[in-house]
């Protein structure tokens, strides 16, 4: 279902087109390289999801798409959103007003990754809500069915809603945080892991909201470290490493036949395959190798790995590999 899904989308134009883009931080120690060159298209109907290990890129990237980077980052490259019905517009070059008034929220929703610090402290669940829907053109009177509606999808007990955001559990903070970045029924959802904190059937719950999103036409950007989520619901999967897509493909390409060494090595660590982790660690972003960034965990790695190997496109995807795994060929 889901590539009959994809097939359509690739028709429509981009919701979301990133080229080139980049992020640095400043820090006194050297330069983190947060996010590099990275390309991507997001379709109306689309669910993309985003893996890789913890500290590769992730959550900037998406802060970065949204103008949510500290003063220390320097943003470079493209990100065009074009909006159903509105204006296109460059999120890297467009400026925080523009971006305040017409894109977050409204346009472009975000569950963030900590939503217990990400929440105001002194309004309740219900007003946080309720304030959400009347400022995206719910009438008055209207906002409390609408919020209970809302809750109820999300997983929420009415009771949770007048609660305030410390008296939550993560998972009902987390379930509080995705009501209201669904509330103004955004047409691009940037859902930074979602799930945290849920138990195995609130997991599932939420997994299949987003995809219904998309199936009603919203685009997800999901970014999560769990596999089998990805698996569930996305169409497409990117998968980085130290800042860069290395590989990015249609779902069950991805996990049937991985051409990049490290996405193999993600797929064995899963329970159900091998059960073992990549070997070693990720490098510092601030001191990254000048040629592949996995070489030194690689179990392929040669004298051409010195050389950085350029994203490009394979069979239905895109990797960046000088000895690209083919199916059937040992990981
Ligand atoms: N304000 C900042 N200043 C300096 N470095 C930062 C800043 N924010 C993030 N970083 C660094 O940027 C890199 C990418 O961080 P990011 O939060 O995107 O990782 P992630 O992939 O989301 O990881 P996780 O899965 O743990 O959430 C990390 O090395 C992080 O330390
Ligand atoms: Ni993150």
């Amino acid at each position: 279902m889901t590539a009959a899904v994809r097939t359509d989308t690739r028709r429509a134009p981009a919701l979301l087109g990133v080229d080139g883009l980049t992020v640095r931080f400043r820090l006194p120690s050297g330069t983190v390289h947060a996010v590099t060159d990275l390309s991507l298209a997001l379709h109306p109907g689309e669910l993309l999801a985003v893996v890789g290990e913890s500290g590769c890129g992730k959550s900037v990237l998406a802060h970065a798409l949204l103008g949510l980077l500290p003063r220390n980052a320097t943003v470079t490259g493209r990100a065009h959103l074009h909006p159903p019905g509105g204006r296109p517009v460059d999120l890297v070059d467009a400026g925080e007003r523009h971006l305040a008034r017409h894109v977050r929220g409204r346009v472009v929703g975000l569950v963030p990754q900590s939503p217990a610090t990400a929440l105001t402290p002194v309004r309740s669940g219900r007003r946080l809500l309720e304030e959400t829907l009347r400022a995206h053109g719910h009438a008055r009177r209207a906002a409390p069915a609408a919020a209970d509606r809302i809750a109820a999808a999300v997983g929420l007990d009415p009771g949770d809603l007048d609660r305030y955001p410390h008296e939550l559990s993560g998972g009902t903070a987390q379930r509080l945080a995705t009501a209201l970045a669904l509330a103004p029924d955004p047409p691009l959802l940037l859902a930074d892991e979602p799930t945290t904190g849920l138990d195995r059937p609130l997991v599932d719950h939420t997994l299949d909201l987003l995809r219904r999103r998309c199936d009603s036409g919203a685009a997800v950007l999901l970014i999560t470290h769990d596999l089998a989520a990805a698996r569930r619901v996305a169409d497409t999967v990117a998968v980085m490493y130290a800042s860069r897509i290395v590989e990015h493909r249609p779902t069950a390409a991805l996990f049937d036949a991985p051409a990049h060494p490290y996405t193999a090595g993600l797929l064995d660590a899963l329970p159900d395959r091998a059960f073992t982790p990549v070997p070693g660690h990720p490098p510092m972003l601030t001191d990254l190798p000048d040629g592949c960034a996995f070489a030194p965990r690689c179990p392929h790695a040669s004298d051409a790995c010195r050389t950085p190997p350029r994203l490009v496109p394979d069979g239905p995807g895109r990797v960046a590999c000088h000895h690209r795994l083919t199916p059937g060929a040992p990981g």
